[in-house]
């Protein structure tokens, strides 16, 4: 175990950043996978997140580094690295965050369900950890295949008696950053004021933007709508490509964690109306997990929002990716309960 305290420095850093470390309550975060492509920038990041007081990264290999590394930035987190399984449970006691990137990648030429075998077995075993050590943690799932492996998470919680719907998320969170930033691009407005919600899953076609409901709103034509929707479903593609067999989005992936896991802090210190999409146990349609609009609260998931009107085109896209994400769903449900 690797730590490095720096608490005074830390609580200076807060208070010039406007917050009083008497009203932001610790709280624990946990990277599992840590060491990877997106661990790394994503616990640089979470060390950054000034509502974060202490930062636990767990890897198999590679974290002593990692955390060292980390642990010298004067902000507030004390910073902890633990390596291999038998250091899982420190890591993981007292949390109320847990970031999952642990698992294997795409190459070119590899869907998101490849990656399967290995990944949900990889899940399975972080999810067993998770409901003994820290059951009341958000767990923030981003090892793909998402669609199947948040339903993975929610069987072994099952299992264990520990399954609280609203504790459990499948981050989709880049998926809503690459609509924002392509959409902004098309319809030339700023980047920073652009809302667009996505829904559905995170593979292909079950990633469903919804560009009738962007904000501010450009009325593109329908061919610039279509094109924007298919470079949002193979954004992930996209990046895989261009990395030429080394990896897939790690930096973009990184951010869109960390606001998805900043908002989630954010709902536990009880901050009013933090909405995101997200990969949650759902009613929205007849699919038992869907993604759309959430507000997060003090438990983690305290409404999930619905659809909303779609247009055309989206009604289309919704009925379209049903079939795909009940196959994912079903066969991650059916790998939990198997093995
Ligand atoms: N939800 C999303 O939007 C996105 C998801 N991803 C997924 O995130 C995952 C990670 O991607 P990268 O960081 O690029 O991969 P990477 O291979 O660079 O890093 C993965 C890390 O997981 C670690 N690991 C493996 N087994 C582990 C275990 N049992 N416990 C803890 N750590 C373990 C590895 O040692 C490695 O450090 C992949 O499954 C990828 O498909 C990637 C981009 C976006
Ligand atoms: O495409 C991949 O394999 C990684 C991913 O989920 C994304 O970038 O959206």
């Amino acid at each position: 175990m690797f730590r490095s305290v720096a608490r005074s420095a830390a609580g200076k850093h807060l208070l010039r950043r406007g917050y009083s470390t008497e009203s932001v309550p610790d709280r624990k975060v946990a990277v599992l996978g840590a060491a990877g492509g997106i661990g790394q920038p994503l616990s640089l990041l979470m060390k950054l997140n000034p509502l974060v007081s202490r930062l636990a990264l767990y890897d198999i290999a590679n974290t002593p580094g990692v955390a060292a590394d980390i642990s010298h930035i004067n902000s507030r987190s004390e910073v902890t690295g633990y390596v291999g399984e038998e250091q899982l449970g420190q890591a993981l006691e007292g949390c109320d965050v847990v970031i999952i990137p642990a698992g294997v990648p795409r190459k070119p030429g590899m869907t998101r369900d490849d990656l399967f075998n290995i990944n949900a077995g990889i899940v399975k075993g972080l999810c067993s950890a998770i409901a003994k050590y820290c059951p009341n943690a958000l767990v923030n799932m981003i090892s793909n295949p998402v669609n199947s492996t948040v339903p993975i998470a929610a069987e072994v919680f099952k299992k264990a008696g520990t399954y609280d719907e609203r504790k459990l998320f499948g981050v989709t969170t880049l998926d809503v950053v690459r609509a924002k930033t392509f959409y902004a691009g098309k319809a030339k407005v700023n980047v920073a004021d652009v809302n667009v919600p996505v829904v559905g899953g995170h593979a292909g076609i079950t990633i469903l933007p919804l560009f009738s409901q962007a904000t501010p709103t450009a009325n593109l034509p329908e061919d610039e709508i279509k094109a924007l929707t298919k470079r949002t479903q193979d954004g992930g593609t996209e990046v895989v490509e261009a990395k030429a067999g080394k990896g897939s989005a790690t930096l973009s992936m990184a951010y869109a964690g960390a606001i998805f896991a900043d908002a989630c802090l954010k709902g536990l210190n009880g901050v009013p109306d933090v909405v995101e999409c997200s990969f949650v146990q759902s009613t929205v349609t007849e699919l038992p997990f869907f993604a759309s609009k959430v507000r997060l609260g003090k438990s983690g998931v305290e409404e999930v929002l619905g659809l909303g009107p779609l247009s055309e085109y989206e009604k289309q896209g919704l009925e379209s990716l049903k079939p795909e994400l009940k196959a994912s769903i079903e066969k991650g449900i059916n790998f939990a309960n198997k093995s």
